[in-house]
């Protein structure tokens, strides 16, 4: 293994975010927003009419300048590097493609007969791109807020690449799981293994927070849920805190993002995150009174939908929701990924809503 670089990063002004994180008091509540750097945002339209979306991603001051755009525009608490969770599928062999209002595609899905033609040799070292925007963006913030890193989880990246795209029942991977548990089982351990060493790249490279998404957690149940996610999300990141000793760095705030996951929430609870994602359906007392006594951090969960109400009842709405969840431990987030007809203006208000509640 290489040596650990050194960055000589600019000092870091806002930690309220990493403060929520390791339950300590901050200033102000954080807000940061799932998606931030993207379609809603009018600059980012203009910007993806000169740069294919994966272009932007590869291109580490592109990158860079797409991450800022929504740090220029609102007072938000964290950064996150522009990427996609579908480049690891692509690091491993597959075809992605990004077609406008369908969304990814993957023209030629995995199967039985091609699994075994997955790169992982090599594969961390073909998104070292991810790890140069991330060094690139942490100086161009200078300091301003923290810069999150991100992955999919195994299960949510193992159905894109079963399915080719999106799906509205996720049926064919989850034939998967039922006819050919040993395969998937060997699937999800391959994206583990890849997902941890990209991690570890990230937080080396200087991601101050990580954030894992298992935004398809909602189409298994409890039983599902346990045998093919539980185990790996808790491998990385035990792995993830292993290797960071190993390699003499400070520990960096981990969270996870099991969008739909309410069966297992409290196991959830369990898996050595710091912070537990919450997705809009949830009630905020029920999330409280389930995490009770186990030190963790909460982030969410207003509605995207919320931010087309209008203005005061947007703002009654958010206020709301903090006094459900109380101000500790908690990171204030929408439920899921922000709308591209989110109007901007909302995104302000909500927050205003959240920085003018004194702790
Ligand atoms: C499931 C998922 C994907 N990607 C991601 C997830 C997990 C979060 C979630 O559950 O929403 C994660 C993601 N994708 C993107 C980011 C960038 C950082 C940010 O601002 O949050 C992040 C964190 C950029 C993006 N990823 C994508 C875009 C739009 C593509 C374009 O510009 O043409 C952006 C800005 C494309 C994408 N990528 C993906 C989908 C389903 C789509 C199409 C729908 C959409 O546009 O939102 C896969």
């Amino acid at each position: 293994m290489s040596s650990v670089p050194v960055h000589n990063f600019p000092v870091l002004k806002n930690s309220r975010i990493l403060k929520a994180a390791r339950g300590e008091k901050p200033d102000k509540l954080p807000i940061w927003i799932m998606r931030q750097a993207g379609r809603y945002l009018p600059e980012f339209l203009e910007f993806r009419k000169q740069h294919t979306f994966f272009e932007i991603c590869q291109t580490p001051s592109l990158a860079c300048e797409v991450t800022l755009m929504p740090l220029r525009r609102y007072d938000l608490d964290a950064s996150i590097i522009f990427s996609d969770i579908l480049v690891i599928p692509q690091a491993l062999g597959m075809t992605v493609e990004m077609k406008p209002s369908v969304g990814p595609v993957l023209p030629d899905p995995l199967t039985l007969e091609n699994i075994n033609d997955l790169k992982r040799e090599g594969a961390v070292s073909r998104l070292k791109y991810v790890g140069e925007a991330i060094t690139l963006t942490r100086h161009k913030l200078e300091g301003k807020v923290p810069l999150i890193g991100f992955s999919g989880a195994p299960w949510t990246l193992m159905g894109y690449m079963i399915e080719g795209g999106g799906s509205k029942t996720l049926s064919k991977a989850k034939k998967w799981l039922y006819a050919y548990p040993e395969v998937s089982h060997q699937l999800l351990g391959l994206l583990t293994d890849v997902i941890i060493d990209y991690l570890i790249m990230q937080i080396e490279a200087g991601a101050q927070l990580i954030q894992v998404f298992d935004s398809s957690a909602e189409y298994l149940n409890k039983s599902l849920y346990a045998k093919f996610c539980l185990i790996y999300l808790k491998k990385i990141s035990q792995s993830i805190r292993n290797r960071l000793n190993e390699l003499n760095l400070d520990n960096v705030p981990l969270i996870l993002f099991a969008k739909g996951a309410y069966f297992s929430l409290e196991e959830q609870g369990e898996l050595g995150y710091d912070v537990v994602g919450i997705d809009w359906t949830m009630e905020p007392k029920f999330v409280r009174s389930t995490f009770k006594n186990k030190n963790i951090t909460v982030q969410g969960n207003l509605d995207p939908c919320a931010l087309y109400a209008p203005k005061e009842e947007l703002t009654k709405m958010v206020t709301s929701m903090i006094e459900q969840f109380g101000t500790e431990r908690y990171i204030v987030n929408l439920g899921h990924g922000i709308y591209p007809d989110a109007p901007v203006d909302a995104v302000q208000t909500f927050i205003d809503a959240v920085h003018s509640v004194n702790l």
